[in-house]
């Protein structure tokens, strides 16, 4: 069976999934996509062969489509999610989930009426062979008891339209997942310490900004988060235990030697950096589509993850320690 695949949204990351979807992954093709800028809808559809939708709505209520991409603006994943949902349609809806921790609920009370997971949410670092790597890492013991984690999150610089809030919500958003996912925890608190500010940054920027984040275990995770680095794009992650310490490696890349100078090149942007995690992503989507199951990040995850970044945001603004409580995880994410 060949899944048939909507996308709404045809930016930057919509673009690539459809690329992907077309290029490298069998057993799957896009049907249909939607963008509210028509032009960059027709420009997607024509490169892919798919028809444009009226709307994302049009697009996920229709024939030709078994499952749904969303990879529109933030604010407008909740209601996408929840029309495929209500459709019984799969859904790989990029993050965050939703914007609001309220979304998330109601969109997760709507999977639990229907009693059966349909929704992924984008946390593409699970699937990148050094994240998961890491992860065996943690659970055979070989590190001991994890204590400490240290992150970073740096991009080589941010839009105008990029925001003080969007680094916990937008960015700090993955170090939360993958830390959630590594230790097998929950994100009791968080906490934000600001740096003065780097001159390559729009005025109304804090950048860098450290994060510090407890889990219920005990954990202190710290996440420097600095998208105005200037030097390309970079994701460290070390996790210390009672034993050793393990470190996210670098992507493999060749090593030159050149110019008096030996050393690797440094990706420069998220595409490049997360390609592998992207093409596992979506290849494990769209099987599990196909087989009628569900896999990877959850509601359940997309929820609490907003709940850390909502938090996040709050600490921002006090500068004081600010508690998250997720709840009871309901038994369908179990
Ligand atoms: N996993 C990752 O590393 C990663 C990387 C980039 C972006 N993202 C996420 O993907 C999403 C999109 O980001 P982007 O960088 O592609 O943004 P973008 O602005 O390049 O593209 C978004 C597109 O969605 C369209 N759109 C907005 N609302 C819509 C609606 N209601 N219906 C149809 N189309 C709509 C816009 O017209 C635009 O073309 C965001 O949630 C972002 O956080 C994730
Ligand atoms: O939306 C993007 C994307 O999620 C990238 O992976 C991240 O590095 C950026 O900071 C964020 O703005």
């Amino acid at each position: 069976m060949t899944v048939r695949i909507g996308v709404i949204g045809t930016g930057a990351i919509g673009r690539e999934h459809i690329e992907r979807v077309t290029r490298t992954v069998s057993g799957a093709r896009i049907s249909a996509v939607a963008d509210l800028d028509t032009a960059a809808a027709e420009k997607a559809a024509a490169r892919c062969g798919a028809r444009v939708a009226a709307s994302g709505a049009e697009l996920i209520g229709a024939d030709d489509v078994d499952a749904v991409l969303v990879a529109s603006w933030g604010p407008t994943h909740a209601e996408h999610v929840l029309a495929a949902v209500a459709a019984a349609k799969p859904v790989l809806c990029e993050k965050p989930l939703a914007t609001t921790v309220a979304d998330c609920r109601r969109i997760m009370a709507a999977e639990q009426r229907l009693g059966r997971r349909l929704v992924q949410v984008g946390f593409m670092r699970r699937y990148d062979p050094g994240y998961r790597e890491v992860k065996r890492a943690v659970e055979d013991g070989r590190i001991g008891r994890p204590l400490l984690m240290h992150c970073a999150h740096r991009n080589r610089s941010a839009p105008l339209a990029y925001t003080t809030e969007m680094a916990a919500q937008d960015s700090a958003v993955h170090e939360i997942d993958a830390a959630r996912w590594l230790l097998a925890d929950e994100i009791v608190s968080a906490q934000v310490v600001l740096p003065r500010s780097t001159s390559r940054r729009h005025p109304h920027l804090a950048d860098p900004q450290v994060m510090l984040f407890e889990t219920a275990g005990g954990v202190r995770i710290d996440v420097e988060v600095f998208v105005n680095c200037q030097y390309g794009y970079d994701v460290q992650c070390e996790t210390v235990g009672e034993l050793g310490l393990i470190r996210l490696p670098d992507p493999a890349r060749p090593h030159l030697r050149a110019a008096a100078r030996a050393g690797t090149e440094i990706d420069q942007g998220w595409g490049e950096r997360f390609s592998a995690a992207f093409d596992a992503e979506l290849r494990a989507w769209c099987d599990s589509v196909a087989a009628g199951t569900a896999s990877g990040p959850s509601a359940w995850d997309g929820y609490a993850a907003t709940a850390v970044a909502a938090a996040t945001v709050e600490a921002q603004r006090t500068g004081g320690v600010v508690p998250v409580a997720v709840g009871e995880r309901p038994a369908l994410y179990a």
